[in-house]
């Protein structure tokens, strides 16, 4: 029997969506804590709609270079499982953060070319997952959630020392294709799923689980 496809749904803002992801198996949630983001949540928000999730599906909070001082509150608020980080934070720092909150991390590298493959090998000295995205464009207002994909032949067949995840412009007519390309376990997405910036679709969550194959394992 195959492994089983891991799904992660970024970008919940409402009950709605959030159970829609839940219901069709997505096997991780991201709240994205960015307020440049059209997707971002403030921590009362983000604390109520943790609470609902069922054990077992990873809650994941998306912060951007945040400091200890908003970490600090918002972990002590909302109850999260693991956290992504989707700044320039460096591997010194990824390590310090892993030490003080005693959380899983994934760090989001960004693919532009074969030039930036080398990080990859480096974050994965210091975290527990990997997520391997597209590099925004130059002057992009986000670093991620910008529905960009990258060349996926780059990283076919290559492997690292822990976990990964496959993100950037992935959507449900695309999805599989994506899996086959580069052998992805788990994928993630965010503006693929939504009609507008920031607003998530429950129907084409649940098609982007059944194209990916997900599963939570519930
Ligand atoms: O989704 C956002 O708004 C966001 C903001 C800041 C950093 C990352 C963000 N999203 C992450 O980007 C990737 C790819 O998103 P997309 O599917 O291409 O829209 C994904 O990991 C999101 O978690």
């Amino acid at each position: 029997m195959g492994a089983v496809m891991r799904v992660k749904i970024c970008g919940l803002s409402n009950v709605e969506t959030l159970n829609a992801a839940v219901t069709a198996g997505a096997a991780y949630v991201g709240f994205v804590f960015f307020t440049k983001s059209p997707r971002h949540v403030l921590v009362e928000q983000a604390r109520t709609l943790a609470q609902t999730v069922p054990v077992g599906i990873c809650k994941v909070a998306l912060t951007v270079n945040a400091d200890d001082a908003f970490l600090d509150e918002m972990l002590e608020s909302v109850p999260i499982d693991m956290l992504q980080l989707h700044g320039s934070e460096t591997p010194d720092r990824v390590a310090d953060l892993r030490t003080r909150y005693g959380l899983p991390i994934m760090k989001a590298v960004g693919i532009a070319d074969a030039d930036d493959l080398p990080a990859i090998a480096d974050y994965a000295q210091v975290v527990d997952q990997l997520l391997i995205d597209a590099k925004p464009p130059k002057n992009a207002d986000l670093p991620g959630g910008n529905g960009l994909a990258f060349d996926w032949r780059l990283i076919a067949g290559r492997r690292w020392a822990v976990p990964w995840m496959l993100a950037g412009g992935l959507r449900p007519d695309n999805v599989a294709e994506a899996i086959r390309l580069t052998g992805a376990q788990q994928v993630d997405v965010s503006s693929g799923v939504e009609t507008t910036p920031g607003i998530k679709d429950e129907k084409m969550i649940a098609e982007f689980i059944r194209a990916a194959g997900g599963k939570n394992g519930h």
